[in-house]
């Protein structure tokens, strides 16, 4: 009798473990709660937006937010939650806010700053952690990046320890990592230093200290962000003890392709801000190499495998932690030569409002010519227009903008001058994984990815919600290029009579040169007509 119930018991737990396992990702996250960090994040709101449309029967999304900028914890999320890109959930569900639920937190704080009361509800109903809070700024000193990217991160652990119905934590790294190595696999692997003793040390370090030595400690990593997010990357293995983790490893996180609407940005990170300077005529030249692949990832992939990855790993509880890399190098390569003659293509036909010049820009990976070009095209244009707006009795600021713009292009050159190979065997995995219907709801296929066109979305997309600017306002922009061209013809112009007058028309040897010069143009011309009256 005992063994005819033991076995029936058995069969039920087997039943409803398949289940469990054949249900789609979205009745996954049915009943479920989930807790997300930089949910204010440019990748965290595309998270929410995804989990609230796709998986509606989420029971609740824990998020944990700071004030800032003079705002409290609630009116920035009121703000975030009016934003455009919770449009289509809005639409679906008005109420949706009621399942947001903020909890106020500064990660740099111990505990997180989080309060006990905080910490009990979030021990007793969290089912699945998603962690998206981090700085994703280059040039962070780095004792902030270690305190927010590796200690919050070991801190967010320590409490996820504490759930008591965990069922995954799921990290977001970086795909440049570990971008000292050419080729990367999907392993976490040994930190350029022990998180723990750099921890302990850098907390009696002066910080003038610190900056001295940050250059010898971050070695041939180029900033202290891929260094740190290294370290956490190691922090998660060394912490995650009995709870089910993955890692996911994105390039670099361009606009959406086609979720929630394509071309969702709101930021000027990356490529960007980059693609805005170059709209807006500012930006010329830059150093990347043309034949380099552009690692460039829309949010919507990142977060449709993320989620699906929260769902493998909870269902089928991997051994050990699984790290995506989540790249289209590898899959469906494009190279930054393509992206600047799309993104100069679409500004040409879409231009920005108020431009400074025309949009023009070239990359080279030549650093004399890089040198030359900024010189000529940067340097002097923006001395010319500061010079107009002293004499227009206004302050001057070209000089001001181009410094920040040569401080952030130097700054990512080092991710669009070279190459990668990023193993993406995982990413097959989980994409086979996938019922039909579940590929299609959270789709990370980036074979299906039609560059040109995600390039346009991607710089309409700077347009409309980075610049807020109307569509409407075209024509007005390309009259204002016109006039722009129009300035120009006449500027040169008038340089060509300037330098005759001081150079050629003074100098004996000067003038000679220029009527031997046209002289020669002038027969090569009767020539070229001659020849050209005889073949006809
Ligand atoms: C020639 C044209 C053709 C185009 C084809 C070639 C394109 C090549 C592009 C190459 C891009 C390569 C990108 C590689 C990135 C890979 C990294 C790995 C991916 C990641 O894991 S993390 C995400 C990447 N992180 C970043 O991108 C952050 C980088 N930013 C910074 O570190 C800092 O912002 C920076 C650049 C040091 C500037 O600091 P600071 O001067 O202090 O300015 P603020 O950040 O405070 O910003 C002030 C103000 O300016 C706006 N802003 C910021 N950046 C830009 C920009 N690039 N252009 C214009 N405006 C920018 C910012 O929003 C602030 O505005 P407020 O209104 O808020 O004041
Ligand atoms: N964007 C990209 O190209 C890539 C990003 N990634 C990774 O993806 C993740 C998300 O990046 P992304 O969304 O672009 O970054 P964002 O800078 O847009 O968002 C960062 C988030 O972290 C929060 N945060 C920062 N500091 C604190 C703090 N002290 N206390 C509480 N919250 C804090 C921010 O909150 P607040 O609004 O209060 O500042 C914000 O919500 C990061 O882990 C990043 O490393 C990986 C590869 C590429």
């Amino acid at each position: 009798m005992n063994l005819v119930h033991c076995n029936s018991s058995v069969q039920e737990e087997r039943r409803s473990s398949l289940a469990v396992i054949m249900a789609s990702i979205s009745e996954w996250y049915a009943g479920k709660n989930v807790l997300i960090t930089g949910a204010t994040g440019f990748m965290g709101k595309v998270l929410m937006e995804k989990l609230l449309r796709s998986c509606p029967d989420v029971k609740a999304l824990y998020i944990l937010v700071r004030p800032k900028a003079g705002q409290s914890m609630s009116e920035r999320v009121q703000d975030m939650m009016m934003c455009k890109l919770f449009d289509r959930v809005r639409e679906d569900n008005p109420d949706f806010h009621q399942k947001i639920i903020p909890i106020s937190s500064e990660l740099t704080q111990p505990g997180l700053a989080i309060s006990p009361e905080d910490v009990q509800t979030l021990t007793s109903c969290i089912n699945i952690v998603f962690h998206c809070a981090a700085t994703i700024r280059f040039d962070e000193p780095l004792k902030h990046a270690l305190q927010l990217n590796v200690i919050a991160t070991q801190q967010l652990l320590s409490l996820a320890q504490q759930m008591q119905h965990l069922q995954a934590f799921i990290h977001i790294s970086t795909a440049y990592a570990n971008c000292n190595r050419r080729h990367i696999d999907e392993v976490i692997y040994p930190p350029p230093v022990e998180p723990k003793k750099l921890i302990d040390s850098l907390e009696w370090m002066d910080d003038s200290i610190i900056c001295d030595i940050t250059p010898r400690l971050i070695g041939d990593r180029p900033n202290t962000y891929t260094y740190t997010k290294a370290l956490a990357e190691c922090v998660v293995q060394q912490e995650s003890g009995k709870l089910n983790i993955a890692i996911i490893r994105p390039s670099i996180v361009g606009a959406s392709w086609q979720e929630p609407f394509p071309g969702w940005i709101d930021n000027f990170n990356g490529p960007s801000g980059i693609f805005i300077a170059a709209g807006k005529g500012i930006l010329r030249t830059m150093r990347a190499s043309n034949d380099a692949v552009a690692d460039l990832i829309p949010v919507d992939v990142v977060i449709n495998l993320t989620l699906a990855a929260g769902w493998y790993t909870a269902v089928h509880r991997p051994k050990t932690a699984l790290v995506y890399n989540c790249t289209t190098g590898g899959i469906n390569p494009f190279h930054w030569g393509e992206i600047e003659h799309h993104v100069m293509s679409t500004f040409k036909r879409n231009p920005l409002e108020q431009a400074f010049r025309r949009p023009n820009a070239n990359i080279t990976s030549n650093y004399l010519i890089n040198q030359y070009w900024i010189l000529v095209s940067h340097k002097f244009p923006a001395l010319i227009y500061d010079l107009f707006l002293r004499l227009s009795g206004q302050k001057p600021q070209m000089m001001r903008i181009f410094n920040r713009l040569h401080k952030a292009i130097g700054l990512l050159a080092y991710f669009s001058s070279q190459d990668w190979e990023w193993n993406s065997d995982n990413m097959n995995m989980l994409m086979s994984q996938l019922s039909a219907d579940d590929r299609r709801t959270f789709n990370f296929d980036v074979r299906q990815l039609n560059w040109p066109e995600y390039i346009e979305n991607y710089c309409i997309g700077t347009k409309k919600y980075v610049l807020n600017e109307d569509m409407s306002d075209i024509p007005a922009a390309r009259q204002h290029l016109r006039k722009l061209r129009n300035i120009r013809y006449t500027f040169n112009t008038v340089l060509l009579v300037f330098i005759w007058r001081v150079f050629i028309a003074r100098s004996q040897m000067a003038r000679n040169i220029w009527y031997f010069v046209v002289s020669l143009c002038f027969k090569f011309l009767s020539y070229f007509r001659a020849s050209s009256t005889l073949t006809q």
